[in-house]
């Protein structure tokens, strides 16, 4: 069955509408160098993760450039996962392993030579489409073949990212297969603002995809 993540949510009223359209996870962006309406601050980000109940994994997702960032954001926010963007070696992301209890969601772009040397330092690979910059949240899909490709050579649970939309993710879980999609800009009113109808579109189209290809 193929999992939820909905990113980017920047207060408690979104929080808790992905939620309640039964997201798996909920992602909360802080600590990336990256131009984000979907950024938030230390403090906000550790209020949104404390309020995802029991059951539901609240993910950090950050842009550190050393491992000591990367615990300090840990351990400030106390999320359940944090997915890494770019700035951390395969051997970084295993020193932070060995420092943090939170699994590790390692972001790579489908085209990246080292994608092996990811997935031996992480709990997950989440495939994005990453800008020049090193961020996600473009937007923009990428080949999903090749993703589908890594789906079935890699041990570790593979995230789809990048692109997508109510529309289109029933057909991206249908060619790839993947443990989980993960959409941020694609289920939102405005920049920051979840869409609820929308949040609520993507979560029933990727299950009931989901249902259709058991
Ligand atoms: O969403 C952002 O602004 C962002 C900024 C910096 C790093 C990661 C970011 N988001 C991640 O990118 C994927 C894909 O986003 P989209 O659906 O294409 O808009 C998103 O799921 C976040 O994990």
């Amino acid at each position: 069955m193929t999992r939820v993540k909905i990113c980017g949510v920047t207060d408690d009223e979104d929080r808790d509408a992905v939620v309640a359209a039964g997201a798996d996870a909920v992602g909360v962006i802080h600590g990336v160098p990256v131009d984000t309406p979907r950024e938030v601050d230390e403090a906000t980000a550790a209020d949104l993760v404390d309020g995802v109940p029991p059951l539901v994994t609240s993910v950090l997702v950050t842009m550190p450039t050393t491992v000591q960032e990367a615990v300090t954001r840990v351990d400030a926010v106390e999320p359940d996962a944090v997915q890494v963007h770019d700035g951390l070696s395969p051997a970084e992301l295993g020193a932070l392993d060995s420092r943090i209890t939170q699994s590790i969601v390692a972001v790579v772009s489908a085209d990246a030579p080292d994608i092996a040397d990811y997935a031996a330092h992480a709990d997950a690979l989440l495939v994005d489409s990453v800008d020049a910059d090193g961020g996600g949240g473009t937007g923009e899909t990428h080949d999903w073949e090749r993703t589908r490709d890594l789906v079935d050579s890699l041990d570790v649970p593979v995230v789809l990212a990048g692109g997508l939309t109510p529309e289109n993710v029933a057909a991206a879980v249908e060619t790839v297969d993947p443990f989980a999609v993960d959409v941020a800009s694609g289920v939102e009113s405005e920049g920051g603002r979840k869409d609820h109808d929308a949040v609520e579109r993507f979560v029933r189209n990727a299950t009931r995809a989901t249902e259709g290809s058991a």
